[in-house]
C-alpha cells in the first residue's frame, strides 16, 4: 500500500499542498479529483519524486520513498504516466516502450505481451514515431511504457486528458484489467467526474492544496463532487 501522510509541498514560496494524507490500496484504484490548479500534479510529482516535499512522509509497502531519485522509487515498483503523457515523439513505438527498461535486470528487459493484447495498436505501430500517433494513440504508449517496468502502483495523472470518448473506455478497461490482473495498486488523478466515479474504489476530493472529502465511490456525493469541480 502507498501511504502519503501529511506532506506539503512548496514551489519558492508558494504552497502547492498542504497536509495531505491518502492511501492507496494493492488491488484498488483511488481517483484524486479536481479542478484545474488544485495541486494534483503536485501530489503525483511528489509521490514519483519529481519534486521533494517540504513535510511529511511518502511510504509504499512500508519502505520510505522521501529523499528518493525518481529512478529508485521507479526500482520500488512506482510507475508514472505524467500528465501529457511525455511521450519521445522522435523515437519509435518500440524505443519509446524499451525506455521503460531502464530500473529493470538485464533478463527483465522485454516488453510484455500484454500490452499488446491491451492496447492492439501499439503491436500495429511499433516502427511509427511516438510524434505520429493521436493523443489517444500516446497515452496508451504511455501506459504501456509505465508497464513495462512492472510497477507495483500505476500513478497516472489526467489519463483522459484531451482524448476522445472511445479511447477513454479503452484506458478505463486496460486500468480495471491491470487491477484484476495484478493486483497492482492504482493512483490516479482526474477532473472527469463519471470516468473516476465508473472506475475508482476509493475516491479523494482535492481543493486549494488539501483533501477535503474522501470516502468510497459508491456514496461519493455527486453534487458535492461536481462542487469541488467548479470554480
Ligand atoms: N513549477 C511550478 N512553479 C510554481 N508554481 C507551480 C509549479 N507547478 C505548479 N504550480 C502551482 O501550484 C499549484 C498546483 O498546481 P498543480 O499543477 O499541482 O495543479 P493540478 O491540480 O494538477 O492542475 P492541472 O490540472 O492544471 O495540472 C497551482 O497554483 C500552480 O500554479
Amino acid at each position: 500500500m502507498l501511504t502519503v501522510d501529511n506532506i506539503n509541498l512548496h514551489y519558492g514560496a508558494a504552497q502547492a499542498l498542504r497536509g495531505v494524507s491518502l492511501k492507496a490500496e494493492m488491488g484498488k484504484i483511488t481517483c484524486v479529483l479536481g479542478r484545474n490548479g488544485v495541486g494534483k500534479s503536485s501530489l503525483l510529482r511528489a509521490i514519483t519524486g519529481q519534486h521533494p516535499v517540504s513535510a511529511g512522509t511518502i511510504r509504499f509497502n512500508e519502505a520510505p520513498l522521501n529523499g528518493l531519485a525518481p529512478y529508485a522509487r521507479a526500482k520500488h515498483g512506482v510507475g508514472y504516466v505524467p500528465q501529457g503523457r511525455e511521450i519521445f515523439p522522435l523515437l519509435t513505438v518500440q524505443e519509446n516502450l524499451e525506455s521503460g527498461f531502464a530500473p529493470l535486470q538485464r533478463k527483465e528487459r522485454f516488453i510484455p505481451e500484454e500490452i499488446f493484447s491491451l492496447f492492439p495498436v501499439l503491436g500495429s505501430m511499433l516502427s511509427r514515431r511516438g510524434g505520429d500517433l493521436s493523443g489517444g494513440q500516446q497515452q496508451q504508449l504511455a501506459i504501456g511504457r509505465a508497464m513495462v517496468m512492472r510497477p507495483k502502483i500505476l500513478v497516472l495523472d489526467e489519463p483522459t486528458e484531451g482524448i476522445q470518448p472511445s479511447i477513454i473506455k479503452d484506458i478505463g478497461r486496460a486500468i480495471r484489467y491491470l487491477r484484476d490482473s495484478t493486483g497492482m495498486a492504482i493512483l490516479l488523478v482526474e477532473q472527469y467526474l463519471d470516468f473516476c466515479r465508473e472506475l475508482a474504489d476509493q475516491v479523494y476530493i482535492m481543493d486549494r492544496g488539501e483533501i477535503v472529502h474522501e470516502g468510497r465511490a459508491e456514496s461519493l456525493d455527486t453534487e458535492e463532487a461536481r462542487r469541488h469541480l467548479t470554480v
